[in-house]
């Protein structure tokens, strides 16, 4: 079995008389870059403020590097890099100066900080100001000081929120990077279902503090199920045609069959052009994950 680098096992938590985490059971393999999704308010920064002992949880039981949290706090702590919200930045010192004081602080190396400009893409904006920096650079400012200490695991809290289509882009190979070549575990959480699909090796998903899914980016494609989608030159007539056949299908300005086979769609084709109807376009499109999500947390 995969080296789990962070586990929870039903965990719960409330706010006074609101219930935030029911029973959610976190898997995170090491090595894996875990996109953790849910819409605004599932609990998403409540779990990640909790695996960063930021909040307490009464239970014993989230496990890090296999190993109890509370118990282990100074030592897990150590191995773990965050970005939670805002990153905490000197506007007035330069990306460099930013980098050369938490090194101070964390009695880390200066020869370092060189390299974690290289990694996050700020060598040329080194000496510039932050406060000059766009969102994008910011957050990787953040990223790289999260990485000074040379953690193993990485925490990120949606570090993309808020950045333009480029900006998410460059965070997108930086975490990406920092996976294949710099050997971190990476849970980034996020509300976007598209940009996870696009970095994530494992998933999972949240709604209403439960988890509704958790599985490999395999396993999560192997959900959506494929549909046929027909145009003819009358829509309507074509759905009496095959309603009794196909009791699921839908007519969203096309109709829509849950795709089953090639042969399927030869009948479906031989039948409506028997019945006099000309069919525009027939062919398999697979449900994207955006309609999955909603499947999933409307369920
Ligand atoms: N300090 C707090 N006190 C009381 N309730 C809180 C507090 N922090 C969060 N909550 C509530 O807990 C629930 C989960 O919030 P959380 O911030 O964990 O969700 P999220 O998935 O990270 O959402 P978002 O993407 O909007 O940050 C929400 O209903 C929120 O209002």
């Amino acid at each position: 079995m995969q080296e789990l680098i962070i586990q929870t096992k039903n965990l719960n938590f409330n706010f006074a008389q609101q219930k935030v985490l029911n029973q959610l059971s976190l898997e995170v393999p090491k090595g894996g870059i875990y996109g953790f999704l849910g819409p605004n308010g599932s609990g998403k920064t409540t779990t990640i403020k909790l695996l960063l002992n930021l909040l307490k949880s009464d239970e014993k039981n989230i496990f890090l590097f296999g190993k109890e949290l509370q118990e282990n706090r100074t030592e897990i702590l150590k191995k773990i890099g965050s970005l939670v919200e805002q990153p905490a930045i000197y506007p007035h010192l330069t990306g460099y100066e930013n980098l050369k004081t938490r090194a101070l602080l964390l009695q880390v190396s200066k020869s370092k900080i060189n390299k974690i400009l290289d990694i996050v893409g700020l060598t040329d904006a080194a000496n510039k100001k932050s406060e000059k920096y766009s969102l994008g650079m910011k957050q990787r400012l953040g990223i790289g000081l999260a990485l000074l200490d040379d953690p193993e695991l990485l925490i990120l809290d949606e570090p993309t929120n808020g950045l333009d289509p480029n900006g998410i882009i460059e965070i997108r190979h930086l975490i990406k990077d920092l996976a294949a070549n710099h050997q971190k575990t990476i849970f980034i959480s996020s509300h976007l279902l598209a940009e996870i699909e696009r970095i994530a090796t494992h998933v999972g998903i949240i709604n209403k503090g439960k988890m509704l899914f958790q599985g490999n980016i395999h396993e999560l494609h192997s959900l959506k199920t494929s549909l046929i989608c027909i145009e003819t030159n009358d829509n309507e007539a074509a759905q009496s045609i095959l309603k009794s056949k196909y009791p699921s299908l839908s007519l969203n300005g096309h109709l829509e069959i849950p795709f089953e086979s090639l042969e399927q769609m030869g009948f479906i084709n031989h039948h409506l052009i028997q019945n006099d109807l000309i069919v525009y376009s027939i062919y398999k499109q697979k449900k994207d994950l955006e309609s999955l999500f909603l499947d999933i947390t409307n369920a």
